[in-house]
This record gives structure tokens, sequence and C-alpha cells, in this order.
């Protein structure tokens, strides 16, 4: 039997005014599982995603591996259940900078996977820059800002950056390939695939918003349907 590695309880998230965006929220993430999360534009599949990593307000119960993510610490808890945003064009600075910073944090460094990379900069793996440029991505486009980036390029750069910290064991991901050619998001979606099928790897499972059903189809394992009154679990996507 897998083991459990997120348990959901009663989540629910509110508004600042009126009805919460969704409530009644019950379900177990185990290694292996590639949970699609489709819902209506609005229905707050954004939201589960930040609630998931601690960072929204929420009610209910979060366990990671047993335990709380106050017990483990936030900040660690984030490196280990990882939040990779659709838009990372808010950051300042460039893709390098925020790497060098994250890789610094102690919450970071804690993690097992610092000790075993071979940096070619300050704070930067070389596999990291390969990986991005498996899905086309030149490194110069490290030492460019955020802002000056496409979108597309972002998300490339986001995810390597997230799978290149191998600190985390749940990835969750915001419709990750929305700005990508087919044939890339194909890559990225063999890549993450046969990660999680990996016992090198530290990555375990994935929660994965998509708006596509074909991509639901392609790399999901279990789905769920979002709504204001709770999730349902569908046998296959039904987006
Ligand atoms: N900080 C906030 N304060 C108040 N309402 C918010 C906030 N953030 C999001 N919302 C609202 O919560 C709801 C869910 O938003 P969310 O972005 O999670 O939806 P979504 O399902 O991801 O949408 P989409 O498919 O369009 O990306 C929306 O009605 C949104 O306007």
């Amino acid at each position: 039997m897998p083991e459990t590695l997120l348990e959901v309880k009663d989540l629910e998230c509110p508004r600042p005014k009126g009805d919460p965006i969704f409530s009644h929220i019950n379900f177990s993430l185990r290694e292996g599982d590639i949970l699609i999360v489709q819902g209506r534009s609005g229905s707050g599949k954004s939201t589960i995603l930040k609630c998931l990593s601690h960072l929204s307000i929420y009610h209910g119960e979060i366990r990671y591996r047993g335990k709380t993510p106050k017990q483990y610490g936030v900040p660690y808890y984030r490196t280990r259940v990882l939040y990779v945003p659709q838009r990372a064009s808010l950051l300042p600075g460039t893709p390098r900078d925020f790497m060098s910073a994250v890789m610094s944090f102690g919450s970071y460094t804690k993690n097992d996977g610092e000790k075993k990379r071979k940096g070619t900069a300050p704070g930067i793996a070389h596999e990291t820059i390969e990986l991005a440029e498996s899905w086309g991505i030149d490194e110069e486009l490290w030492d460019r800002n955020w802002s000056n980036l496409s979108g597309g390029e972002m998300q490339r750069i986001a995810l390597a950056i997230a799978v290149g910290m191998r600190s985390a064991e749940i990835l969750l991901l915001d419709e990750p390939t929305s700005a990508l050619d087919p044939d890339t998001a194909s890559s990225v979606e063999d890549f993450l695939r046969s990660e999680i099928k990996s016992s090198d790897s530290n990555l375990k499972a994935l929660v994965w918003v998509t708006h596509s059903e074909e991509q639901g189809k392609r790399v999901g394992t279990r789905f769920i349907h979002l709504s204001p009154e709770g999730i349902q679990e569908d046998s296959e996507s039904a987006v």
C-alpha cells in the first residue's frame, strides 16, 4: 500500500465577506498519485493549492506525513509541499537571483538535496539549467529579469527551479503548461510522470490543476472536481 503523504480534513477557505470559496474538502494524497484538480473558472483551484502550501488562510486540517505545517515550521513545510504558481512575473530580479536566494534559506539547506549537488554558479545546479535547456530554455535567460520573460519561459524556469531544488515530495502545479506549445508541454508531462515513478527522485506525488481534459487524461491517476460545496472524486477526467 503506498504511503499517505497528505491528509486534508474539512478544509474550508473563507472570503473576507460572504460565503466561503469552498468547504467540506476531504482527501488523502498517496505516493504515486497525480491528482488532477478540475472545476469551473473561479471555483477555487488556485486557492486550494495556496491552502495546501499554507499560503492562504483556511479552516480545517492539513497533515503532511502525520504532522501539521506549523509542527514542521511553515518555511520548511513549503519546501516539501511546494507550490508552483501559474505566473512568476511578480518576482523581483532574475531567475538566477531567485534560485540563489531560495537555496541560501535555512529551510532549504536543511534538506538533504543540497548536499548531493554540484553548482556551476552560486546557488544554481548544472542539472537545473540542463533540465530547463531540455525544455528549450537558453542559459542566458536565467540572467534576464522575470518581467522580461515570456509566459512560457517563466513557466519552464519556475518548474525547473521547483524540481531542481530536489526538496519537494509534493509539487502543487497551477496550470504548469498553459503557455507552452504542445511538444514542449508533452516533454514536461513525460518528465514529471517519470519523476513520480523513479525511486531516485524525491518527488512522490503531484497535485495538478488543468483546464485541459486531454492533459488530465494523459497524466492523471486520480481526478477531483471542485465546487463551492466541496469535491467530488471521479474515476476519470471530466472537465
Ligand atoms: N485574495 C482574495 N480575496 C477575495 N477573493 C479572492 C481572492 N483570491 C481569489 N479570490 C476569489 O476566489 C475565487 C477562486 O479563485 P481562484 O483563483 O482560486 O479560482 P480558479 O478556479 O483557480 O480560477 P481560474 O480557473 O479562472 O484560474 C474567485 O472568485 C476569486 O475572485
